[in-house]
């Protein structure tokens, strides 16, 4: 924990999830040290967390065998260039699992959490900055999120061709699609992540975002307004989008 902490406000930190394989972009490194304009993408996260201005601390989740690589991106345990300190960890087998090693490594100070993905690295600092104000303001689950544009239908099972037959048309107008950081008060975060710690070990069964774990506990969640840029990065076409971005941000 760095700087002067307030009596008023305790802290608040990140954990960044760098941990997965990336096997849907294809790469022969894990995706989180793939490199967009330069700059592996959970440096690019990192630096985008850092930019909000808003966080005493930052824990980085990844892949167990690649621990010495990840932190040679933090010398000195800091995102380069900044003053926020960093703890490189191990993640776990899903993304829960490793959220839940983030959580375990964070200051005890602290008492806002954001849980972010690497792969969501072009992030604007302003999104950042208002999920954590949403907490501290009182909404102990937040999620920034965009409305959904295309058309939303139910299926059911295939049939031999491998069609799809339509079952429902979903009222788009209550839709969101949902992004990250999520923020959370931190005892909250830590009661879901408990309650759901049997589903961690299994793909299947694990929760896709924390929030989802926050509602199985009956909490509220809360959406505020999510951004085009913090786009998932997960097939090649989402590369070469960032890409695009990039170049216009340029
Ligand atoms: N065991 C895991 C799996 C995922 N993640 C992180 O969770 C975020 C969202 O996951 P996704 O983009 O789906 O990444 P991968 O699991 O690596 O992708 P794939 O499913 O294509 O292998 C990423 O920042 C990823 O590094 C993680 O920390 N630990
Ligand atoms: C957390 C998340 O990015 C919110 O959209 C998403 O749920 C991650 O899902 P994935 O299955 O790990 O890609």
């Amino acid at each position: 924990m760095q700087g002067d902490v307030a009596v008023s406000r305790r802290g608040s930190a990140a954990v960044l999830t760098a941990a997965g394989s990336g096997t849907r972009l294809g790469a022969r490194v894990p995706k989180a040290l793939v490199e967009l304009g330069g700059v592996p993408l959970v440096l690019r996260a990192a630096r985008g967390l850092a930019e909000a201005g808003c966080l005493d601390a930052l824990v980085v989740t990844v892949p167990a065998a690649e621990l010495g690589a990840f932190a040679a991106l933090f010398p000195g345990g800091h995102v380069p260039g900044t003053t926020l300190a960093v703890a490189v960890v191990p993640g776990g087998a899903t993304r829960q699992a490793s959220v839940a090693a983030g959580l375990a490594a964070l200051p005890a100070e602290v008492d806002v959490v954001l849980v972010h993905d690497a792969a969501r690295c072009l992030t604007p600092p302003g999104t950042v900055r208002a999920v954590e104000a949403a907490v501290r303001g009182g909404h102990r689950a937040v999620v920034p999120a965009l409305p959904v544009t295309d058309t939303v239908k139910r299926v059911g099972p295939a049939d031999a061709t491998g069609a799809e037959p339509v079952t429902a048309t979903v009222d788009r107008a209550s839709l969101r699609a949902v992004q990250t950081p999520q923020g959370f008060d931190r005892s909250l975060l830590e009661a879901a992540h408990v309650a759901g710690a049997s589903r961690a070990g299994d793909e299947a069964a694990a929760a896709s975002d924390d929030a989802g774990l926050v509602e199985a506990l009956g909490e509220q969640v809360w959406v505020v307004p999510g951004d085009e840029r913090a786009l998932k990065i997960t097939t090649p076409h989402d590369l070469a989008i960032a890409e695009l971005l990039l170049s216009d941000r340029g």
